[in-house]
């Protein structure tokens, strides 16, 4: 566990393999608060108008914050608490705490999970794990810190609840039923230290997630942009928000009704910044083409047709250029 960035970044400048070519430096590193992306209430309004604001959003920006989201305040808090405990712990502990199955559905990665090929590293340490049947993968979780389990399993729980809600409103939006498509529900629980140089690097570069949708738990520390027409726009953190985002997958089945939104996330040299995604994939067999109801004639399929597994091996091919996987799936290139 030398490699994680957390066991070595105190007082020293930043190593030559984390500084990125210039053409992938974040530049300008205060972005306009202006053009926002939208925030959703679900409680305030009818079913109908949630829906209506969930799909413009999707559409527009392929990313929307969700407040009065039914996740309890106090267990968001909490497991905040013991995600930064965690990877407070010591290396030798985090390699202990994450080598309980043999089959790795828990593990711990620095930069991309790449480490050992990639050009250059990235400013980020990852803890990653399945969440979903809990019985089935909690054994496998950290023990350290000693509250970890009791609370993130309820945790896990809730974000569940929420992000299968959220599933059902954008099923609806489209008139399409993507509910009974879901397979792995994973937690990636991102880490970044304070940076000695966020003009060079970055936490994490320019991607789509190859998910149906990432629930977001950002903390109050900002980091994470979107980029939209050509700009990059920070995603504000608000105070018991959900930050939800659109994966590619979705893009394809929505025959690009959906926008799978670019993201990043550029560093800061004040504080540390934690983050937990909780994706919803796609089933293995799941087919990831434009759902049919959504092809006519004058909208013709966008994407060609194949399995999420197979979809996987193209993601990871692409590695993150979102250009070449439009054009490895596109039936028009
Ligand atoms: O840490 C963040 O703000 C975003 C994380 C992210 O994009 C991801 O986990 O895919
Ligand atoms: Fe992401």
């Amino acid at each position: 566990m030398e490699h994680l960035v957390s066991s070595w970044y105190n007082d020293r400048s930043l190593p030559e393999s984390y500084i990125l070519p210039p053409e992938k430096r974040p530049g300008k590193l205060t972005v306009p608060l202006a053009n926002n992306i939208p925030v959703i209430d679900l409680e305030g309004h009818d079913q109908t108008d949630i829906i209506q604001q969930i799909f413009e959003a999707s559409q527009e920006f392929g990313f929307f914050q969700v407040i009065n989201h039914g996740v309890p305040s106090n267990l968001m808090d909490e497991a905040m608490s013991v995600f930064k405990e965690f990877h407070a712990l010591s290396g030798k502990d985090k390699a202990i705490e994450t080598s309980k199955d043999p089959n790795k559905s828990c593990f711990i990665y620095t930069s991309s999970a790449n480490y050992a090929t990639e050009k250059f590293h990235l400013w980020r340490d990852a803890l990653i794990h399945r969440c979903n049947p809990l019985e089935k993968y909690i054994q496998f979780w950290p023990e350290k810190p000693p509250r970890y389990r009791e609370v993130v399993g309820p945790y896990t729980a809730e974000v569940r609840k929420l992000g299968f809600r959220i599933l059902e409103f954008i099923s609806q939006g489209l008139g399409i039923s993507l509910g009974g498509l879901v397979g792995n529900q994973t937690l990636l629980v991102n880490h970044y230290p304070p940076c000695p140089d966020p003009s060079l690097t970055l936490g994490l570069g320019k991607h789509m997630d190859p998910v149906f949708i990432n629930i977001l738990l950002q903390s109050d520390v900002y980091g994470l942009q979107v980029f939209k027409d050509e700009e990059w726009i920070v995603v504000e953190p608000i105070p018991n928000a959900f930050v939800v985002n659109i994966g590619f997958p979705l893009q394809i089945i929505s025959n690009g009704k959906l926008k799978g939104a670019e993201h990043r996330v550029v560093t800061n040299s004040n504080v540390a910044r934690t983050t937990a995604s909780y994706f919803l994939s796609p089933s293995n067999e799941t087919l990831i083409e434009p759902a049919n109801t959504l092809v006519d004639a004058s909208h013709p399929a966008l994407y060609k047709s194949l399995p999420y597994k197979d979809f996987l091996i193209k993601y990871v091919a692409a590695s993150t250029d979102s250009k070449a996987l439009e054009e490895a799936l596109s039936t028009t290139v």
